[in-house]
Formats: C-alpha cells, sequence, structure tokens
C-alpha cells in the first residue's frame, strides 16, 4: 500500500471535504515546526537545552529554556505564511501580531509549544499541542493590535486541532473535524505518514489517570469516584482498575486515544481560586475536540468543555475525558453534590 503523508492527506480532504487550502498550509506549517521541536528536544544535553530559563510565564510557572525554544520556533514558522490574523501562547502573556510586514489571514492559532515540560530533564515524552479558531471578521479589519477578543471563543468553534507527541516515536494526531488520524514521523523522508486511519476511544476501561498526591485536596465527587476505582471488584463498580500518570497531558492522552481509560485534573483546594491547573484553550479545548471526535467525552465535571464560553486568554479548568462511561460517571457524581 503507498504511503499517505500529511500533505497527501491534506490534499485529499480538500477535495473531499473542501477544507480550505490555507487551512491546509497552516496544518503543513505546524507540522513542520513540530518537526523542529522533536529535533531539538531529542538533543537533550548534546544540545545545551534542558533546564529552566530562570524566568517565569504568565502563569507564573518557571519557563524551562525548550518551552521557550518551542514558542519561537512556532511563532517564526507561522508569522510569515499570510495565513494566520494572530497566534496566542501558554508562554506569551498577551495575543501576538503578525508583524505588519507580513501578509494576515483568517485563522487564529492557539498553542502550547511544549507540554509536559515537568519531564523534559528526565527524558519522559512531552509534546505540542494546538487549536485553530476562525477570527471573526470584525477584528481582521482592524489593523491595529489584534484584541484579545477575538480568541475568547468557546471550544466548539475549533476548525482543527492537533498535538505532536515526542516519545519514542515522534507522532502528529490531528483532527478536522472529521475524525481523528494519527500520522508518525519518518525521520529518513522528514515526512509525517499516515499510521492510525480512525483513532477510537472504547466507551468503558479499565484504566484511571490523575495525580494521587493531591488526593486530600480534592473534591467530595472525585474522592468518591477514585475511591471506588481503588475498590475495584471489592467495590461498586465491579472491576479492577489500573492506574497511569505520566504527568504529560499529551502522554496521557495519547494512551487513552490508542487504548482507552480517563484522565481526571480537578479542581482541588491547593488554591482555590483556581479551578484546576490545565489551561481552557490551548489545552482541554484542543484535548476536548481530539477525544470527542474519537467518540469519547469531555466535562469539567458539570458542563461539556467545548461548550464553555471563554473569559480570558489563561483561563484554567477542571478536565475529566477519555472513555464516555467513566467521564458520565463522575460527571454524574459532581451533579449529584
Ligand atoms: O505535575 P502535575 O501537577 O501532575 O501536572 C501535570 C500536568 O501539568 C502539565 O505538565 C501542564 O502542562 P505544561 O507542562 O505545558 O505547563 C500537563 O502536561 C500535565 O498533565
Ligand atoms: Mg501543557
Ligand atoms: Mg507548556
Amino acid at each position: 500500500m503507498s504511503r499517505v503523508t500529511l500533505s497527501r492527506y491534506l490534499i485529499e480532504q480538500t477535495r473531499s471535504h473542501n477544507t480550505p487550502a490555507d487551512l491546509r498550509f497552516l496544518i503543513e506549517v505546524v507540522a513542520r515546526a513540530c518537526k523542529e521541536i522533536s529535533h531539538a528536544v531529542s538533543k537533550g544535553a548534546l544540545g545545551g537545552v534542558l533546564g529552566s530559563m530562570g524566568t517565569e510565564n504568565v502563569q507564573g510557572e518557571v519557563q524551562k529554556k525548550l518551552d521557550v525554544m518551542s514558542n519561537e520556533i512556532l511563532l517564526e514558522a507561522n508569522e510569515w505564511g499570510g495565513h494566520l490574523a494572530g497566534m496566542a501562547s501558554e508562554e506569551m502573556d498577551s495575543a501576538y501580531q503578525i508583524p505588519g510586514k507580513y501578509p494576515k489571514g483568517a485563522y487564529l492559532l492557539v498553542f502550547d509549544p511544549l507540554d509536559g515540560s515537568s519531564n523534559i530533564d528526565v527524558n519522559v515524552s512531552v509534546g505540542t499541542i494546538f487549536s485553530v479558531l476562525r477570527c471573526p471578521d470584525q477584528y481582521l479589519t482592524q489593523n491595529d493590535s489584534l484584541n484579545e477578543q477575538a480568541f475568547l471563543q468557546p471550544g466548539t468553534q475549533q476548525v482543527a486541532a492537533g498535538y505532536a507527541i515526542y516519545g519514542p516515536q515522534t507522532m502528529l494526531m490531528l483532527t478536522l473535524g472529521n475524525g481523528v488520524k494519527g500520522f508518525t514521523l519518518d525521520r529518513e523522508l522528514g515526512s509525517f505518514v499516515l499510521t492510525h486511519d480512525n483513532l477510537s476511544v472504547p466507551e468503558t476501561t479499565a484504566e484511571f489517570a490523575i495525580n494521587m498526591s493531591n488526593q486530600r485536596h480534592w473534591e467530595p465527587p472525585v474522592k468518591r469516584y477514585v475511591d471506588e476505582l481503588l475498590a475495584g471488584k471489592t467495590g461498586p463498580l465491579d472491576k479492577n482498575y489500573n492506574m497511569r500518570w505520566i504527568a504529560s497531558m499529551v502522554a496521557d492522552v495519547h494512551r487513552i486515544l490508542t487504548r482507552g481509560g480517563i484522565f481526571m485534573y480537578p479542581r482541588d483546594a491547593r488554591e482555590p481560586s483556581k479551578p484546576g491547573k490545565l489551561r481552557l484553550m490551548y489545552e482541554a479545548n484542543p484535548m476536548s475536540f481530539i477525544i470527542e471526535q474519537a467518540g469519547g467525552a469531555a466535562t469539567d465535571g458539570s458542563q461539556r468543555i467545548l461548550d464553555i464560553q471563554p473569559e480570558s486568554l489563561h483561563q484554567r479548568v477542571a478536565v475529566f475525558l477519555g472513555s464516555k462511561a467513566e467521564v458520565k460517571r463522575i460527571t454524574d457524581y459532581h451533579l449529584e453534590g
């Protein structure tokens, strides 16, 4: 069977699903940037890319060198192409205006340039998460700095989402709204090759992912649910469960996309003012779009994540996503109170 590269897949999508050419170009540019990030990540200590910058991002988190490098790679790759009206990133306080010398386009690109930062220095899989929105017309005509409001669209407005995972293989997982495809980087060719044609999250699972060290800080519905998972066959779920926690959202979500499971990052009492650790615009929304496109579910404990109307670029949200039956169970526990 001839190998279908990402480029060929996107051209076929343009013909079969009328994927606009500049969206196709956008995905190609992001994929090339992810190849460059993969190359930088794989150098590790040899590339002098490990360790911290000694700076903090808008989240108040210490920035790793690779956080900043990955951010710069994505900005430089995308700013000149004429396909974007603007960009926003975990690593930048405000929206990034396409420099005046370059043509502007109709899309907004929002990304977590390097997800799983705490794992970089210990050689555990990390990744890049991206989300594509259309720029609302009223902001396209403005010549002054791009208004952050343009980005504050619910996740249902995404036209594409994906992630790259830099693990034993470098892979790109992508949805354009008609299923989820997986591409594996062929380093000899330099191309992403279609290797996972239609990913589907099993409705039920026996595997859960949560950071158990926060257990004493959780709200009652989460405590109840995790206690039942731990009780296994001796409890009401009458099934033994396995646990995984990689502490790279891309890696935990990739496992769930591949073999099922439920991923949880609940809000907790450590920082009551923050509704969880993960960010809506460039972590929860793109991953929820992908999981739903693969037949899974994603809520914040009470509502579908993709329906949430964002109020700020870096707002956080609780995340429960993966196998539909388990996401429904913990969401019901929240609704029961
Ligand atoms: O270290 P914790 O509290 O378990 O949190 C792990 C979570 O934090 C994250 O690393 C946050 O993402 P960043 O690394 O991009 O900041 C997620 O990838 C991961 O799921
Ligand atoms: Mg992240
Ligand atoms: Mg990050």
